[in-house]
């Protein structure tokens, strides 16, 4: 639906071409950013990347939701990223493998359906790169360079960023899809070496000499996925499409734990991720269940009823004072003793071959789903509270950070909820009981 009337939020970013600020729509509240340009020599690549970006439907770009021009700024209407760019995550701290095959998987995906759309992004980078709200996912983002396949020879030029361009690039050729697959290859060396450019070799080494950039930090699978991105001539290179089925993509990565939601609004756009094909992520219920199958014994899960599960117990002893010891698994943890607290017990036993079978009972309400519920009624919460206001109290509250305050409060909130969950915790163990 087209976005009419919205209002302007803080900046969340600068760059060559001018700002991308924070922004809702007046009529539901709904987040999204905005990247404006006001000058002849940065319009010319914002209309470009509306262009392109108006013509894309992938899963792993950044999401078109409109332009228009308003106080002699020319906008482009995009989908919020909440989790900053890759660069400065693998700047912050060092990005395992693990991390650096998905985050290379979901710039695979994005450049495979580009050139499916005969676009070639032409600025492919690990600032380029913006983290979604949960650890496997990430799109691509500014097609401010993007070119068009079909415009040939006429779309030739130095395009991107130096250090990242490909021979043919640096030479004035015109970009095709295989330029993005060179520039891929640096930015997986980029993040594996810790958001930098590590290679020292010059342009016109890389052009029109033999300098190739240097992977040193990866494992063999990932110099040679490297090898296969970083050949000179480009129709050397593996496609996309190629590069999907390499070892280093194609094996399932778990990551997790490195992101969790700062603010109400990042946990709300962890929705959107489920878009996901690639590299599974373990639902936290999913998790727990596993951690309870594989504490209680060989049996697993047997169903799930209003906050309990029946797991299955096979072998000899006492499988409370063995395996349950110590864990209410709602958490993950293992350090609280719920259990002497009587949270567990035995729902059926009988004798199969000579082993004992036991049915317990555990509780387990899952930590994800209780949070989720807590971000979704915070979020309807300030929705109308926002929604009752009239427009110019908004834009008053946006300008004095309106949601920071918000959000800055959401650390109370976050610890009003974890009381109510220890009560709703309590009183269904005394019902139990
Ligand atoms: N859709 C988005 N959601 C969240 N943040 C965004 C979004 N788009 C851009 N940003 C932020 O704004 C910054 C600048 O955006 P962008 O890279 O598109 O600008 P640019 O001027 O084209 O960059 P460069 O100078 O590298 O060419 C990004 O690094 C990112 O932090």
């Amino acid at each position: 639906m087209e976005i009419k009337n919205w209002v302007r939020g803080s900046c969340i970013g600068r760059g060559s071409f001018g700002k991308v600020n924070l922004a809702f729509d007046a009529s539901n509240g709904q987040i999204f950013a905005v990247k404006s340009a006001n000058s002849i020599a940065t319009v010319d690549s914002l209309e470009n990347e509306i262009r392109v970006l108006k013509s894309l439907n992938s899963p792993y770009v950044v999401t078109y939701l409109g332009d228009d021009v308003r106080f002699g700024e020319r906008n482009l209407l995009m989908e919020y990223v909440p989790g900053g760019t890759v660069a400065d995550a693998a700047a912050k701290s060092p990005m395992e493998e693990a991390e650096v095959r998905a985050y290379a998987r979901r710039v695979a995906l994005a450049l495979r359906d580009a050139h499916a759309a005969g676009v070639v992004h032409c600025d492919v980078k690990a600032r380029n790169v913006l983290a979604g709200a949960n650890p496997n996912s990430a799109k691509l983002a500014d097609f401010g360079s993007a070119v068009r396949v079909a415009d040939g020879a006429s779309a030739g030029g130095l395009r991107g960023t130096p250090l990242w361009m490909a021979p043919e690039v640096v030479r004035g050729e015109a970009p095709m899809p295989a330029s993005d697959v060179w520039s891929l290859g640096c930015t997986v060396i980029e993040m594996a070496t810790g958001g930098k450019a590590p290679w020292e070799v010059s342009l016109v080494e890389i052009g029109y000499g033999e300098g190739l950039p240097t992977a040193a930090a990866l494992s063999d699978v990932g110099r040679d996925f490297i090898e296969k991105c970083l050949r000179r001539e480009g129709r050397e290179r593996w496609t996309c499409e190629m590069l999907l089925e390499h070892p280093f993509l194609a094996v399932d990565s778990m990551v997790r734990g490195r992101w969790s939601p700062r603010t109400v609004i990042e946990a709300v756009f962890d929705d959107d991720d489920n878009d996901d094909e690639g590299i599974e992520l373990s639902s936290g219920s999913e998790w727990a269940r596993d951690r309870i199958g594989e504490l209680v014994g060989d049996g697993g899960v047997v169903w799930e009823s209003e906050g309990w599960e029946v797991v299955r117990w096979v072998g000899e002893g006492d499988p409370i004072g063995n395996s349950l010891s110590g864990c209410c698994f709602c958490c993950g943890c293992e350090c609280c003793c719920w259990e002497e607290e009587g949270m567990s017990g035995l729902e059926h036993e009988q004798v199969e071959n000579g082993m004992v079978v036991r049915d317990l009972r555990v509780l387990s309400i899952s930590k994800d789903l209780f949070v989720y519920h807590f971000f979704v009624l915070s979020c309807w919460m300030v929705d109308h509270v926002v929604a009752s206001l009239d427009n110019d109290l908004v834009v008053w509250l946006f300008r004095n950070q309106f949601l920071k305050t918000v959000c800055s409060g959401f650390g109370f909130f976050n610890f009003l909820c974890w009381l109510l969950k220890y009560i709703i915790i309590k009183s269904r163990c005394e019902t139990r009981n």
